[in-house]
């Protein structure tokens, strides 16, 4: 899919637009659907963007896919997380089994699950010291992520497993958005003080290791990202080039997406916030993207949890958007 870092470039200064015609009709739609215009809230908007995204005035979504990409962090042996890195293969075990809570949401929402562990046997360099990445590794991630959102996707959730990554995350939005990284670091799987205070120096030294080489979204993933982080900015690409919608997870996955947003801000525009996670930073990175959840749980779990439960939502929204009778059709006088 992407030649090269240039090609992943390109691609990023010609982001295709929603169809205006297909939104529009969808609008008009809505505004002859038996109810008070705007009465269905959020789920109006969604009809709407998903309308856009696929072209028609009356969306439908009969492929949803799930994919939760996995991937091993150098920087997990400082200490940063609450769990050893060797969970992050244990639990891409757990999702081939089906015992993980995405097995479950994925399958109550409908949902295809593909799972994308990429070479957990090869952590990331720990980036205080090097890049995280070769740039032909960022490559092949960026790719295995592309290869995921194919055309005839209806909509595709992303998430992500990869024990350390809230580090990385938290790293992606210092270096797109500017802070402290204690503004963007939180406890992840569940740190304590001093986990938290390791991994805001973590990201301190990451930031000044790197300084001026940070120079686009590629190099950016590549030094301070990972594997499986790279793998979901390249999905929301390609299925941006597909013309797919896609359904965010929490903190880390949009994360993935902050070196592209900060630089190409309508890449948010096929992209629904399924939820905000209660990992801190995630408010304020989706309040600087522009994105608004559509749930607040109080999860914080990541494997693409939260999108999945959101993809309920979405369907939802379709179906009032899709079945409901009109005015004319209902003889109900619209006022
Ligand atoms: O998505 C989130 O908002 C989220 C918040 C906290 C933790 N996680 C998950 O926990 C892991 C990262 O946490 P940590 O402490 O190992 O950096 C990773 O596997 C994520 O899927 C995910
Ligand atoms: C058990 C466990 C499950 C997860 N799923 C996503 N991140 C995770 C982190 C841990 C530790």
């Amino acid at each position: 899919m992407f030649a090269s870092a240039a090609d992943f470039s390109a691609a990023l200064s010609a982001l295709p637009s929603p169809d205006s015609g297909a939104r529009s009709a969808a609008a008009a739609r809505q505004a002859q659907l038996t109810k008070p215009p705007g009465s269905l809230g959020r789920l109006e908007d969604l009809a709407i963007l998903i309308a856009g995204w696929q072209g028609r005035e009356r969306p439908e979504i009969g492929r949803a896919r799930v994919a939760v990409f996995a991937g091993n962090h150098g920087v997990a042996a400082r200490g940063v997380s609450a769990f050893p890195a060797s969970v992050t293969a244990q639990m891409v075990e757990n999702f081939a089994r089906g015992g993980a809570a995405i097995n479950a949401l994925s399958a109550a929402a409908g949902a295809e699950l593909v799972v994308v562990p990429i070479d957990l046997d090869r952590p990331t360099a720990d980036f205080t010291m090097a890049a995280a990445m070769t740039e032909a590794e960022c490559l092949a991630a960026l790719n295995a992520g592309a290869a995921v959102a194919e055309a005839g996707i209806d909509l595709l959730a992303v998430g992500e497993m990869g024990i350390a990554n809230s580090t990385a995350a938290a790293a992606l939005c210092a270096a797109s958005f500017g802070g402290e990284a204690v503004d963007w670091a939180g406890p992840g799987t569940g740190v304590d003080a001093a986990g938290l205070a390791r991994k805001a120096a973590v990201i301190d030294a990451a930031l000044a290791f790197h300084r001026g080489a940070l120079t686009s979204p590629f190099e950016t993933l590549r030094r301070l990202g990972g594997r499986e982080l790279a793998a979901i900015a390249g999905a929301v690409v390609a299925a941006r080039l597909a013309r797919v919608p896609v359904a965010m997870d929490g903190f880390i996955a949009t994360a993935a997406i902050a070196p592209i947003a900060a630089s190409q801000p309508a890449i948010v525009d096929h992209i629904v916030a399924g939820h905000v996670s209660a990992e801190p930073g995630h408010r304020r990175l989706l309040d600087r993207i522009g994105l608004s959840p559509l749930l607040s749980l109080d999860m914080r779990l990541g494997e693409g949890s939260g999108a999945a439960v959101a993809i309920n939502i979405i369907r939802s929204a379709l179906a009032a958007h899709g079945g409901m009778a009109t005015f004319a059709e209902a003889g109900i006088g619209s006022g």
